[in-house]
């Protein structure tokens, strides 16, 4: 994990959330008490004034999801936790402000439920559908600047893409917010849409499957049996930038919600016990995801647990593994028996994309097709030998044709990597990489 930085915004934030926070009293004392704490990978604002301004428009604008929304998707978790249902979390690595398109929503929307089509049908139960979407706007980093120099970019929510303005602007967290909202507002009215069949190789061969999953849900209809094969996509990103995050935060049902997005997840690089990022995590009603990678220890993981899923509730906490396909199958297995033994029901994902990158001989960074399948293959493999549910996957992808991840049926090359090479920050599994990564894992969920 990186260090912590603290920010000059950090060093501003107590005295705006009690500015601007409409929270009741013991509530707020408790958010700044989580934002009081050191805090790893923030902007440090051009200016504090202008932050403020951002943070006090985000804090009355109508908030990106519901509370109810995230009640549902909760009930969901508890039940992919109980080992009744598979959770499917992906999308962008990094969504971006220019890329927010119909086309692009659409496409991601379009690669995320035909995956889950095939899952559902390899698990035989409930696929739950999570897209990396709708407040993806920023990234960690691992380095304060570029090969080139430049500060990094760190998100269109920070600052842009291009080396000529790397200035961290505050007002682009309300850029970030009214794109969102843009976006939540297209998939509510895409999950009520028919499934397109895409025509690729694997497209075919999942035309083949949605006939015999229409059969069966007509059977079912027929029948009287209730299916949610049509129904919601979730939103979920990582709760990386806390002025955006403590901006929408609204209170519900005498419980508070950080209603940026229904899943919100801490990150690899800022998930220090002590630091700010888990203690606002730990009081929100959200369902909240944690990454953990390879330096996590069996004792740590508990300490998480214990920290971020209190009253121990199935499915609050989705601890998402990103080892590597070369150490998942060591690491893994004593985290699941000691969080296991801990008595919490937390739902096991695995990201086998994070702990696979690496730089191609073209300087792309890249990830293989066949170790991504082999992480996920270690992860089912030790959650069968420990009789536990391998709950779930979290992946980048695109729905569009881009060539950033290697190998695959498409076989793509090295060479082949600058053809189509478009994300703003990780190489993602194009749809022909995400259908056959479907189709692979329906068949581990099968055996
Ligand atoms: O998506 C994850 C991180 O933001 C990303 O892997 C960091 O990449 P970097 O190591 O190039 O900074
Ligand atoms: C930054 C990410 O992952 P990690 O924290 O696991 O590196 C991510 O999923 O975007």
């Amino acid at each position: 994990m990186n260090s912590v930085v603290e920010s000059t915004c950090a060093l501003t934030r107590v005295r705006e959330v009690r500015a601007v926070s409409a929270l009741p009293f013991d509530v707020r004392h408790e958010v700044e008490e989580a934002l009081s704490r050191p805090a790893a990978q923030q902007p440090v604002w051009r200016s504090a004034a202008d932050c403020r301004d951002a943070v006090a428009a985000l804090s009355t604008a109508p908030p990106v999801v519901l509370a109810s929304e995230v009640d549902d998707l909760r009930a969901r978790l508890a039940s992919v936790a109980r080992g009744e249902a598979f959770l499917l979390q992906g999308g962008d690595c990094a969504e971006t402000f220019a890329g927010n398109t119909e086309a692009h929503i659409r496409a991601n929307f379009t690669t995320l439920v035909q995956m889950a089509v095939v899952l559902a049908y390899g698990a035989g139960t409930p696929v739950v559908r999570v897209g990396r979407v709708a407040g993806q706007y920023a990234k960690p980093r691992s380095s304060e600047v570029d090969p080139s120099g430049h500060p990094s970019y760190r998100g269109d929510m920070v600052n842009s893409a291009s080396p000529a303005d790397r200035t961290h602007d505050p007002a682009r967290m309300v850029r970030a917010h009214a794109n969102s909202s843009a976006t939540m507002n297209m998939l509510r009215a895409l999950a009520h849409s028919p499934v397109p069949v895409s025509d690729a190789p694997t497209g075919r061969r999942y035309a083949a499957l949605v006939a015999e999953v229409d059969r069966a849900l007509r059977f079912m209809q027929a029948c009287g049996a209730a299916n949610d094969y049509t129904r919601d996509v979730y939103a979920s990103h990582e709760a990386l930038v806390l002025d955006y995050e403590r901006a929408l935060l609204r209170m519900a049902g005498g419980r508070l919600y950080g209603l940026s997005g229904h899943f919100l997840w801490v990150g690899e690089r800022t998930r220090q016990l002590d630091g700010a990022h888990i203690a606002l995590a730990a009081l929100l009603a959200n369902p909240i995801g944690l990454k953990i990678g390879p330096t996590t220890t069996p004792e740590s993981a508990v300490e998480y647990v214990q920290r971020l899923d209190p009253h121990g509730e199935p499915g609050r906490l989705t601890l998402i593994s990103r080892m590597g396909h070369d150490r998942i199958r060591h690491v893994l297995p004593p985290i699941i028996e000691k969080v296991t033994a801990s008595g919490h029901q937390v739902v096991w994902q695995c990201d086998p994309m994070h702990g696979n990158t690496e730089t191609s001989s073209t300087g792309h960074k890249t990830r293989r097709f066949d170790r991504v399948v082999d992480e996920v293959a270690g992860f089912f493999e030790v959650h069968r030998a420990l009789g536990t549910h391998p709950g779930g996957l979290h992946v980048e992808l695109t729905g569009e044709d881009v060539t950033e991840c290697l190998g695959g049926e498409q076989d793509i090359a090295e060479a082949d990597l600058g053809e189509r090479y478009l994300t703003a920050c990780d190489p993602r599994l194009n749809p022909r990489q995400s259908m056959e990564l479907a189709f692979l894992v329906a068949e581990m969920l099968r055996g």
